[in-house]
């Protein structure tokens, strides 16, 4: 079976806390994409939103991470693109439900406001719950 592909991408203040989030990935086994940033060096959430969602699109990977300050912002330049439904997460449970009901493909992290050991529980969670389907489906595809 092929190494399962996440893509991942940060502003500048999510940076460090990408560096970790792959780490963790790395060692579960995945094949981590990192769109950037590669440096703290200030960047705009919107393009890198913009680069995780093409990469999506394009079928590199299925589910992506976006990680910024509080995550909002680059929550809101996410679902502007067709097709992403990107869940910011603060707690495993809300990373189950926006699996179980939303069928999120990425999952969003503030690295200023939530713990990296939370962010970490999260993401875990994101990745191994499946879409309930049912209800939900036809919620979901009332969004396109
Ligand atoms: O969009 C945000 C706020 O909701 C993110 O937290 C950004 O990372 C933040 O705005 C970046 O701020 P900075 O002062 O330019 O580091």
């Amino acid at each position: 079976m092929s190494q399962q592909k996440i893509v991942i991408a940060s502003d500048h203040a999510g940076f460090d806390f990408k560096a970790s989030l792959k780490e963790t990935l790395a060692g579960q086994g995945y094949e981590v994409i990192d769109l950037g940033a590669h440096n703290t060096d200030s960047v705009d959430y919107p393009d890198i939103a913009a680069a995780l969602a093409g990469a999506i699109k394009q079928g590199t990977a299925e589910r992506g991470v976006l990680i910024c300050g509080t995550g909002i912002g680059i929550s809101i330049a996410a679902n502007r693109h067709a097709g992403i439904r990107a869940a910011l997460c603060h707690d495993t449970t809300g990373a189950r439900l926006s699996r179980q009901h939303n069928d999120a493909n990425v999952i969003v992290l503030g690295a200023r406001v939530t713990g990296i050991e939370v962010a970490k529980d999260c993401l875990a969670t994101f990745l191994a719950t499946p879409f309930e389907g049912g209800r939900h489906g036809r919620r979901v595809d009332k969004m396109g």
